[in-house]
């Protein structure tokens, strides 16, 4: 079972908006490109989205600008207060990726961003198959997170974190469940996606995953 990092969101609510400009040098890298990472998933989008680890409502609010029908589920009640300050008529519900009260329509589309590695890779697995369970038939998932090519790529970015003294990233890195791009694509195929892998900066992926149809 995964950590729960409710007090660490509700206290990083307040700055968060100030991390993703570049505000804290540790994770300045992790953050490049925001803006564009949270457009390429916008754009990947279509029909009613979920979208689980709302944070801020950053991505959220791209979407509505899109005119999207967004339903939010967001863990950390610091965070739901700050999307819901930004976007008043959005509903972002209490829930977590596994956990979430059901939204009444079926989606076409499930998005998160910079939030899958909060769950083990056995717990991504299950919120996949969950996913493909309630994704309608043509529907697909659309995620941004930070990814590595294999376990070597992540261990030298630890290390250069740490040569770095970027002491709180080099924790991050070690203590969540940041995972690989093959065990990530075993999950999608395994649950009958259909996925592609984008780099967008030294840490993030874009991962969009179509539902295979029966006869491909
Ligand atoms: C780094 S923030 C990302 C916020 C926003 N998606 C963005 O891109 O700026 C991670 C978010 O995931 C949420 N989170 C943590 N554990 C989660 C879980 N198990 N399920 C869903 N969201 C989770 C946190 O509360 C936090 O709001």
């Amino acid at each position: 079972m995964a950590k729960d990092f409710n007090q660490l969101f509700d206290a990083w609510s307040n700055t968060y908006d100030q991390t993703v400009v570049g505000g804290d040098v540790e994770y300045k890298e992790v953050f490049a490109h925001y803006e564009q990472i949270l457009d390429e998933v916008a754009k990947k989008s279509k029909g009613y989205i979920v979208e689980f680890g709302v944070g801020t409502g950053n991505l959220t609010e791209k979407l509505l600008k899109e005119g999207f029908e967004i339903y939010g589920v967001e863990p950390s009640r610091g965070m739901r207060n700050k999307a819901k300050e930004k976007l008043p008529h959005v509903p972002v519900v209490e829930g977590d990726f596994l956990t979430f009260p059901m939204p009444e329509e079926h989606p076409d589309t499930i998005v998160s961003t910079y939030a899958f590695h909060h769950l083990t890779d056995e717990e991504k697995s299950r919120a996949i198959a969950l996913y493909s369970d309630i994704l309608n038939e043509t529907g697909k998932i659309v995620f941004a997170d930070t990814v590595f090519i294999d376990e070597e790529a992540k261990q030298a970015i630890i290390k250069e974190a740490l040569q770095n003294n970027h002491n709180r990233l080099a924790e991050d890195l070690q203590t969540e469940y940041y995972t690989t791009i093959p065990v990530l694509q075993e999950i999608f195929e395994e649950n009958g996606f259909q996925v592609t892998f984008t780099q967008m900066n030294a840490f993030v992926w874009v991962m969009d995953a179509e539902k295979r149809r029966e006869n491909q």
